[in-house]
């Protein structure tokens, strides 16, 4: 129909135009008439892309716009309006692929208001043609999908058409049978009708589009842009049987015909509610009949709000004059009725150029590509940049930098690409190149199995360093009381410290240019940072910030080794055969290990006194070999303290009570359920006292009460 070279014309004469608009509508007769003949080709052509290939390169938006400018300049020149121009006739989707039947009346388009303004005017067009002061009329959602017609003879499902162009439609009834919301059988004849013919949608909902994509994409087919023309698409299969795998739905909005005539149902609201009744999904529920235009506008802004809340996708919603005996006074158009009119929510689609792709690193180190846009008005907000999400999120959808993308910004989520136009590519579009190194420090990227993400590891990169430090300081890890996230980015800022090593170089001089510290706050975080160097093994290990090297692993993995450097060299089957470690962890840790920038920070912790390797107490102490748990309160420590001591004299501290268990040691009040158990598995337990008679030869304990007293974890 197209050959991809005249595709590519007539993308880029739809980007001009677009751009051209408010000239177009000055336009004189002599460039008016240009303007037309320009409009029409685009028109026709994305026509095609719609409906007959159900894969849009434009936004409906831009359509709309595209489509209102030719209409405008028609109303001005009408000498210019020709019979065949898109603003005289339904656009035609037929396919060629079905049997074509005629529909009992013309199946047109709607109307389209894209403000209130809009919306006024047609309330007055209407006003001044009924003679209404004023009108009654029934508001609903306006669905997102595919349109359908429906027939019921002697309340039997007989025929169901696409819209095709308006006149005849193409004969999918032996599809829409699959469809479960479509009755084969409806009670008709109960309101004295004998034959009906339906308007419809058939639709899928968010949920179930979602699904069928994913399922798509493991395919190794292609995902369909959004809900419409995935349902356009679906009905127009040419197997049965495979399209009552796709969950499709149906909804009714609209009685068209009616035999005999007498039982012609006067309202459109009692008509959609006889459907309801008689078993129809219809939007009966979620219909409301207005008084005059300001009712309306009210709720359809009140749709507006909730349009991402409902499980079907919506792009407006449809104003019809409630009692039909107006239809006739208000009449047609060749393109659709006088007395409805769509209003459409604000687009939240649009197509531009990507201009090129920026690498970020993020707080802790992956990588996301983000693509910068030829900035696009989207939903009121100007969007110039897009999340990429990842490697195979690019490699999936095919983007190229110089690509026209189809963005769209769903909600609140960030915007994202639906689709490339590849119909526009000119062999000018540059793949992507993912980096090797961290585009902040030049670290080496890595991609751990299982990931989607490539990430820099090194504990030194400056887009890092903050989140780094922060955790560095964090309870569970170095517990440097005051040094929080205001307090980390300050130091960095400042330039004090580039990684966690320089953090135990720094004096209290240069820790009082911080904003805000005074002689005493920084004493204490001097303090602060000098006492941390003697929390252990396990807390620096994690505290570096290994990826999957969470509290557990980092006190496994402490328990196995006696100092920090023989992670350096430990061969990957070593750490894998840890227990509680496994493929992932170990390369993680492999990784880390392996980079020169990583194990400079480490030297730097180790020359300033951190302790990075097992004393002798630790590994020979007098604690040896026991497993030690706590219960109740201590009065010399908290039990988190009194495990630290375990552990500083060679037993193992743990939280639970098993077969492993040395001694449970019972303080005040303590937990029954770890007495219990205790009891069940037959561990001795023994009292505060006998445990301070096996440490007091290495901890004074009145000091240690005190320095509890003073951290505020004992009172
Ligand atoms: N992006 C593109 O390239 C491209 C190309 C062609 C058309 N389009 C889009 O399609 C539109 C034209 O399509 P259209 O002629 O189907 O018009 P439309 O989608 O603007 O409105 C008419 C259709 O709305 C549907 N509808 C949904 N809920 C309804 C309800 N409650 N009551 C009545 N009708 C309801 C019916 O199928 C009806 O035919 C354009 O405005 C544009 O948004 C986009
Ligand atoms: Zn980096």
């Amino acid at each position: 129909m197209y050959t991809p070279e005249r595709e590519r014309e007539l993308i880029e004469l739809t980007r001009k135009l677009l751009q051209e608009l408010e000239e177009i509508k000055r336009s004189d007769l002599e460039k008016a008439k240009e303007y037309t003949k320009s409009l029409r080709e685009v028109i026709n052509y994305h026509d095609y892309k719609y409906y007959v290939q159900a894969s849009p390169v434009i936004s409906d938006y831009e359509y709309d716009m595209l489509f209102r400018t030719l209409r405008d300049l028609e109303k001005k020149y009408p000498e210019l309006i020709t019979p065949d121009s898109p603003t005289q006739r339904v656009a035609s989707e037929i396919t060629g692929a079905f049997p074509t039947v005629k529909h009992y009346t013309p199946m047109l388009s709607l109307d389209n208001a894209y403000s209130e303004e809009e919306l006024r005017d047609f309330d007055r067009r209407v006003r001044e043609l009924t003679g209404l002061e004023v009108v009654e009329y029934s508001v609903e959602p306006k669905y997102d999908g595919a349109g359908i017609a429906l027939v019921y003879r002697n309340d039997l499902f007989v025929r169901g058409a696409t819209r095709g162009d308006g006149e005849t439609g193409e004969d999918i009834t032996n599809n829409l049978k699959t469809i479960r919301t479509i009755p084969l059988r409806a009670d008709f004849s109960r309101f004295g009708i004998s034959l009906v013919e339906l308007r419809g949608e058939v639709l899928i909902n968010k949920e179930e589009f979602k699904r069928m994509n994913e399922e798509r994409l493991e395919e190794g087919l292609p995902p369909f842009a959004n809900p419409r023309n995935a349902a356009a698409g679906s009905i127009r299969l040419q197997n049965p049987a495979e399209v009552a795998k796709r969950k499709l739905d149906a909804v009714v909005y609209q009685v068209s015909y009616v035999e005999p005539e007498s039982k012609h149902i006067e309202l459109h609201y009692e008509a959609i509610r006889m459907l309801h009744l008689l078993g129809f999904k219809t939007p009966f529920p979620d219909m409301k009949v207005c008084q005059g235009i300001d009712e309306v506008i009210a709720y359809c802004r009140e749709w507006e709000e909730k349009r991402d809340l409902y499980p079907y996708e919506i792009d407006g919603m449809v104003i019809k004059v409630n009692r039909k005996e107006y239809y006739e006074v208000l009449g047609f158009t060749s393109h659709h009725p006088r007395w409805a009119i769509a209003f459409k929510f604000k687009p939240k689609q649009a197509t531009t150029k990507l201009v090129s792709v920026v690498f970020q690193v993020g707080r802790v180190g992956t990588i996301t590509p983000v693509g910068k846009l030829e900035p696009v008005e989207i939903g009121g907000v100007t969007v110039s940049s897009v999340s990429l999400f990842n490697e195979d999120f690019i490699k999936e959808k095919d983007i190229r930098i110089g690509d026209m993308v189809l963005v769209e910004r769903a909600g609140d989520v960030i915007p994202y690409v639906v689709e490339v136009i590849k119909e526009a590519r000119d062999g000018d579009e540059e793949p992507i190149e993912f980096p090797k190194e961290c585009p902040s420090c030049g670290s080496k990227l890595v991609k751990l199995p299982g990931e989607v993400a490539w990430r820099c590891i090194n504990i030194a990169c400056p887009a890092q360093v903050v989140l780094r430090l922060k955790h560095w300081g964090s309870r569970e890890a170095m517990d440097i009381r005051g040094l929080g996230d205001a307090t980390a980015k300050a130091l960095y800022n400042k330039g004090l410290v580039k990684d966690v090593g320089d953090l135990y170089y720094l004096k209290v001089t240069d820790l009082i240019k911080l904003p805000g510290f005074a002689e005493k706050a920084a004493t204490n975080l001097y303090n602060a940072i000098q006492e941390s160097k003697g929390r252990g093994l396990d807390r620096v290990l994690y505290g570096l910030g290994i990826r999957y090297v969470g509290l557990t692993t980092a006190k496994k993995l402490s328990q196995v080794i006696d100092d920090i450097w023989e992670l350096k060299d430990m061969p990957l089957e070593r750490l894998e055969s840890i227990e509680g470690i496994g493929f992932v962890v170990a390369r993680s840790i492999k990784e880390f290990f392996s980079r020169e920038e990583n194990l400079k920070v480490i030297e730097k912790l180790d020359k300033a006194g951190v302790k990075l390797r097992r004393t002798k107490l630790e590994k020979e102490g007098p604690l040896k070999g026991k497993v030690f748990v706590f219960t109740g309160t201590l009065s010399c420590c908290s039990r988190e303290k009194a495990g630290e001591i375990v552990e500083s004299l060679g037993g193992i501290f743990s939280n639970t009570v098993t077969s492993k268990t040395t001694y449970l040691v019972v303080g005040e009040e303590p937990g029954r359920t770890k007495l219990n158990r205790a009891k069940q598995l037959g561990i001795k337990t023994i009292g505060e006292e006998d445990f301070l008679n096996m440490i007091k030869d290495y901890v004074n304990i009145e000091e240690l009460k005190r320095e509890e007293r003073r951290e505020g974890r004992l009172f």
